[in-house]
């Protein structure tokens, strides 16, 4: 990439990349590459329309190619010693420091996130980084007492080439945590960034080809049909995914076809927040903010996007909501006070729109937002006003179907059993949120919650080691922590007969 990505002092961000578009290249083999069938996907900043840069459209034969080379590199790499991985890794987070600010520019320029809430995935990028080349020197295998004749031992080996393919929302965060583990494990990787966000990976792959030996990683930029490609390999038997349901499955059912595949998927989420009486209005309507994950238009899979909110405090905790969103800034993605930025694509605000006008019409009623921002600012570009409904009922579809976008639900209730049964009810089950002070009854609920991940009195808060994965049709496997890394190996058995 040739682009300064930082704008001089007399131009917007905004404005440098549309005066120079970048040109990415797949990183395959340690070589930086154009498709082989001369095609590009073209990206356009969210938040003006604008046309920045393009990367290529791979094809079959250059998934083929990034495999081959990935397995190539992967004896070399799998026979380091582990301190020699770990070396690699912090040189990557090293490099990735020193190219922390051009990132985040591609990153906000891509995505329509607002700057504010993408700098942190920038540091925890580095974090990640550091965490698994520190972590790597734990992964053993252990003795088992059996008969007294035999030693039985265990092996910890990598799988060889791993498929990892994510979504449009956390890119370079999705990008970096995505390899950090597999890689200290002995494997090599093959990433697909999403069609819709590929720049901050591009650039990933051209500092990575800095510092990692050729073929450890290998990103290849294009649509679902390399995303398939990956997958269908033969040779790829350990894939992870992040992205919506219909694709994992899409995923299971296209792997199964060729192969038996260890695939982890971290899919789509419809979360629960549920108020109890005793909880702090103020602060619930705080976290209702938080929980949204506003700063990137509510497209994560952890939103808390249905909050249900007892009877004897619902009045006071809505109008507490709407304040808050009514309030919030939304506006250029790379201004530092900015709250909220522009949807990813035009296509996906036409599909939230449409969740705005189902919910209007099966009888919810608006308290914040669901319209276009007014202003020059918002002529061009994929906007929407943060938008909050009351009075929704559980068989509305914005209460049932994830809408990925900046869209808060709230539902009265004043039954313990109703409340927990409502939030069980969608097919998804990835993160909820219990607010009350009574811890037992906050313990309680937890427990019953069909969910892979559970706030008390709090809302959003990730930590490295803590796994995070869904129940239900939210996914399968855990990442983060230990159980991350061993899940990138396989364990063999070996008898020793004395
Ligand atoms: N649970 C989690 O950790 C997260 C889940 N998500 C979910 O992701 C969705 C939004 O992201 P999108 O990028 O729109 O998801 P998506 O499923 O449309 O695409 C994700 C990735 O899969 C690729 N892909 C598409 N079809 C494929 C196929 N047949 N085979 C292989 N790869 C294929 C795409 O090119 C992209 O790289 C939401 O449902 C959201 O909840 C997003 C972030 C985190
Ligand atoms: O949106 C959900 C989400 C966001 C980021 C990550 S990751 O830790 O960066 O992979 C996972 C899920």
């Amino acid at each position: 990439m040739t682009h300064p990505h930082l704008p001089t002092s007399s131009e917007t961000a905004a404005e440098a990349f549309r005066k120079s578009p970048v040109t990415g290249r797949m990183l395959i083999g340690g070589e930086l590459v154009e498709s082989s069938g001369g095609a590009w996907i073209e990206c356009v900043n969210p938040a003006t329309e604008d046309y920045i840069g393009k990367v290529p459209k791979a094809t079959e034969a250059d998934v083929q190619q990034a495999v081959e080379a990935a397995e190539k590199a992967q004896v070399g790499w799998a026979e380091m010693p582990m301190q020699e991985r770990s070396n690699c890794l912090n040189r990557l987070a090293d490099a990735f420091t020193r190219h922390a600010d051009e990132l985040l520019m591609l990153e906000v320029a891509d995505s329509g996130n607002a700057i504010t809430s993408m700098k942190p995935d920038l540091a925890n990028c580095v974090e990640r980084l550091r965490y698994y080349a520190g972590l790597g020197f734990e992964l053993q295998g252990h003795t088992i007492p059996g008969t007294s004749d035999k030693l039985h031992l265990t092996l910890r080996e990598p799988y060889g080439v791993v498929g990892r393919i994510i979504a449009f929302n956390h890119p370079i965060a999705m990008a970096v945590h995505g390899m950090a583990s597999p890689l200290i494990a002995g494997n090599t990787v093959v990433l697909k960034p999403s069609d819709q966000c590929p720049l901050s990976a591009v650039r990933l792959g051209e500092i990575a080809r800095e510092v990692l030996p050729p073929g450890v990683l290998n990103v290849v930029t294009g649509d679902g049909s390399a995303g398939n490609a990956i997958v269908r390999h033969p040779r790829v038997k350990r894939l992870s995914f992040i992205g919506s349901v219909r694709t994992g499955m899409a995923i299971q059912r296209s792997a199964a076809e060729v192969a038996v595949k260890n695939i982890s998927l971290e899919l789509g989420g419809k979360n629960p927040f549920i108020v109890f009486p005793d909880a702090p209005v103020e602060k619930v309507a705080d976290a209702a903010v938080a929980g949204m994950n506003l700063g990137l238009q509510g497209q994560s899979c952890g939103s808390t996007s249905r909050l249900f909110v007892h009877d004897a405090i619902y009045d006071a905790v809505v109008k507490a909501v709407a304040e808050r969103y009514k309030a919030l800034r939304v506006g250029d993605p790379f201004d530092w006070s900015t709250q909220m930025g522009a949807l990813n694509t035009r296509a996906h605000l036409e599909r939230v729109q449409q969740f705005v006008a189902s919910a209007k019409s099966e009888g919810a009623r608006l308290v914040a937002g669901g319209e276009r921002p007014a202003g020059k600012t918002f002529e061009k570009g994929n906007w929407l006003q943060p938008t909050v409904f009351a009075d929704v009922t559980p068989e509305m579809r914005v209460a049932r179907e994830e809408i990925f976008g900046p869209v808060l639900s709230i539902l009265r209730w004043s039954d313990v059993e109703e409340v927990i049964a409502m939030a069980n009810s969608v097919e998804y089950g990835l993160t909820a949120a219990v607010w009350t002070s009574d811890i037992t009854q906050a313990l309680r609920t937890a427990k019953r919650l069909q969910s892979g991940f559970v706030w008390v009195n709090g809302v959003n808060s990730h930590v490295r080691a803590v796994p995070f994965g869904g129940y239900k049709n939210s996914g399968t496997g855990r990442e983060r922590g230990i159980e991350e890394l061993y899940s990138y190996t396989e364990e063999k058995s070996v008898q020793v007969f004395l």
